[in-house]
């Protein structure tokens, strides 16, 4: 429907436009169920207060913590949310909207949403012992009240630990993990080195890094510091370690068991130092019917120290939960990379910690002694007015898995600075681990087969009945990636034509039934058989010849259910960019659809193109390209200001 038209005549109800928006697909039913409940309840009728209090909640589904009402003042909305419509046309209409609701500036917004009994300021909030009310309007923020109350959590937590006195840190086992060695030594600092002398001196810290960058090996050698200078004191140190999804869980559990071999520390000490990672939702003890957690404030974790990697898939409210079931003393430590996507769920925790990373040198007093303790020529701010944050993250900025000559490690780097030309000259140069394909119209049985290729090696080890380690290990090997779920290039269709193009070659014998060789991927967590959303299980038949479905679990077994006992699940021969965060597989191919989406940006082509180890083929046009790198996600929450406004500009 017409925006201009839809404004005329719903101008007298508000109940009309917000309907009108929902068929626009601006807001949700759920967005607009609440809202009407809640007005109904408390007998609100201001058509100012019930458009806010659904487009808070409509942005909490695009993944916004809070609203700015000073932005979305000057936002046209239909550009925003569904890439409708001209600008100014836009602007116009959500102008025209707001007017319509009695609004002439973002300050008469506020005092109006002042009024309501919809909404509370912080200071209400901290003041009244009375049952707070849906939402909460912080500056020109509005949040729904849990989301405040999640934000608060994370702030108040931080607020404590970046005013907290620093640890004694070991010179000498510092010294003995990172041996000065002339040859290595260079006029570069060793971050992996910083990174873990400040870790170990902070109650909180943050470890980010690309691919490739050592964040395993730095934790590991942190643990290890941590482990040993407890160790020579009498105390044992209990650590805990989880990854966002069991997949992630998995990678960690492999990659700290590989790097501990390599510590220069005695075997008591490597044994101190756990391998085995769960998801958060174990850790915490989810109870799969009820919405708290096990471990809450009234019954925290039993641990000293928590490290949880791949952050930038943990949403606001997990991130809460984690921190509410700390016990005060515990040392928490965040592993990510802050460029990826951020979580399905609201909120961009790593991305707002670690906002302006590459610029967070250290006040010059940490710098000295963080220079002390590490020999290493450590730059200060040169603003004294630095944020507090800043002492808490170490940036990694070295890649040992993609030297210079590495294609995808460019790639990676140029699509990471939104740098579309130097993308495209990548894409162009001849880099023997990169491969560029732009899809025609008609030619998508052509690109099918091509895709289907990379599995030849998949379905020979199929046909040879290869053990189910074997049988895993190659099909982690290559991965089609996909940018959209629906469509000519989405997921689900992909996946139907792979399935049939192997079908047609022979690989597949009957679509309709399970078969030697079926990929699928879980959608939704199990906890009756152990295994959560994301999970890949491939199907093979047992030594009685009957088919199975084999799951591996976080110690690297193998499980083995019949196909009946699965819940939700998907095929798996393509999997979209969102799914596959914390995974890497040694070859990947990402297809970008034809038509231009707002789900292209550059954090899922860099989430995609970091996928791979060894090889990535990248399928979509070049106008295509050019407009992901330049867009970029930008997720509202109060977090960056509240962290960063103190930033030297
Ligand atoms: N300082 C170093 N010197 C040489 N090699 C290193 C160094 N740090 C890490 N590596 C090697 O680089 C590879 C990647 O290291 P690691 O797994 O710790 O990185 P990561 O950032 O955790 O990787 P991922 O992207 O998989 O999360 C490993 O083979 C590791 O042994």
């Amino acid at each position: 429907m017409d925006s201009f038209k839809l404004i005329n005549e719903a101008a007298n109800s508000s109940n009309d436009l917000l309907l009108g928006w929902q068929q626009e697909g601006l807001l949700r039913a759920v967005d607009l169920h609440w809202i009407e409940q809640l007005a109904c309840h408390i007998g609100e009728t201001r058509l100012a207060v019930l458009i806010s209090g659904a487009l808070c909640s409509a942005q909490l589904g695009e993944g916004h913590i809070c609203i700015d009402l000073s932005h979305i003042w000057e936002t046209p909305l239909l550009d925003d949310v569904s890439q409708q419509g001209s600008r100014e046309k836009s602007l116009d209409t959500w102008q025209l909207t707001l007017k319509n609701a009695g609004i002439r500036s973002p300050q008469q917004w506020c005092e109006i949403l002042s009024e309501s009994r919809l909404v509370c300021s912080p200071q209400t909030l901290s003041e009244s012992a009375i049952a707070p009310c849906p939402m909460v309007l912080s500056g020109t923020r509005l949040y729904l009240f849990r989301y405040y109350q999640y934000e608060q959590q994370v702030l108040n937590y931080l607020t404590q630990q970046l005013s907290a006195s620093p640890y004694v840190v070991s010179e000498s086992l510092l010294t003995q993990l990172f041996p000065a060695s002339p040859s290595t030594k260079t006029e570069h600092i060793d971050w992996q080195k910083v990174a873990v002398a400040n870790a170990a001196s902070l109650p909180f810290s943050v470890i980010s890094g690309g691919p490739g960058t050592g964040k395993t090996t730095t934790v590991t050698k942190l643990l290890a510091l941590l482990v040993a200078q407890a160790k020579e004191q009498g105390e044992a140190l209990r650590i805990g370690l989880a990854a966002p999804t069991g997949k992630a869980a998995a990678r960690l559990t492999e990659s700290i068991s590989q790097a501990k071999s390599k510590l220069p520390f005695d075997d008591e000490i490597k044994h101190s130092i756990p391998e085995k990672a769960s998801t958060l939702h174990r850790l915490l003890g989810s109870d799969f019917g009820r919405s708290r957690f096990k471990h809450n404030k009234e019954n925290p974790l039993h641990l000293d120290l928590l490290l949880i990697d791949e952050v930038s898939m943990v949403d606001l409210p997990m991130m809460a939960k984690v921190i509410e079931a700390l016990p005060t003393h515990a040392r928490l430590i965040l592993l990510g990379d802050k460029d990826q996507l951020s979580s399905v769920e609201a909120g961009s925790v790593l991305g707002d910690l670690s906002y302006d990373i590459e610029n967070a040198y250290f006040l010059p007093q940490w710098a000295e002694y963080l220079s002390t303790l590490t020999q290493e020529a450590i730059l200060p701010f040169a603003n004294a007015n630095a944020p507090a944050i800043s002492r808490s993250l170490t940036l990694l900025r070295t890649s040992y898995r993609f030297s210079s000559e590495s294609g995808i490690g460019y790639l990676a780097k140029a699509m990471n600075a939104g740098d579309d030309r130097a993308v495209i000259q990548s894409l162009d140069a001849g880099y023997p681990d990169l491969e560029w394909c732009q899809p025609k119209v008609g030619q998508k049985k052509a690109d099918i087969a091509r895709l289907a290729q990379g599995y030849d090696e998949y379905w020979q080890a199929v046909r040879d009945n290869v053990d189910i380690e074997a049988l895993y290990e190659v099909f982690s090997n290559y991965q089609i990636l996909t940018a959209v779920r629906q469509g000519e290039f989405g997921v689900e269709k992909i996946n139907a034509q792979l399935e049939h193009y192997f079908y047609q070659r022979g690989r597949i014998q009957d679509l309709h039934v399970w078969y030697p060789g079926k990929a699928v991927i879980l959608t939704r967590n199990d906890a009756a058989l152990g295994l959560f959303n994301g999970d890949i299980g491939l199907c093979k038949a047992d030594d009685s010849g009957r088919l199975r479905v084999w799951f591996m679990l976080p110690d690297g077994s193998f499980t083995g259910l019949l196909p009946s006992r699965l819940g939700q699940f998907e095929s798996v021969f393509a999997m979209t960019v969102h799914k596959s965060q914390g995974s890497e597989f040694e070859r990947v191919a990402l297809l970008l659809p034809m038509q231009p989406s707002p789900v292209l940006t550059k954090e899922l082509l860099y989430t995609g193109i970091t996928r791979a180890k060894q090889h990535f083929t990248l399928w979509g046009s070049v106008s295509l390209v050019r407009t992901a790198t330049q867009s970029r996600i930008e997720r509202y929450s109060g977090l960056i200001d509240a962290l960063w406004n103190d930033r030297p500009t």
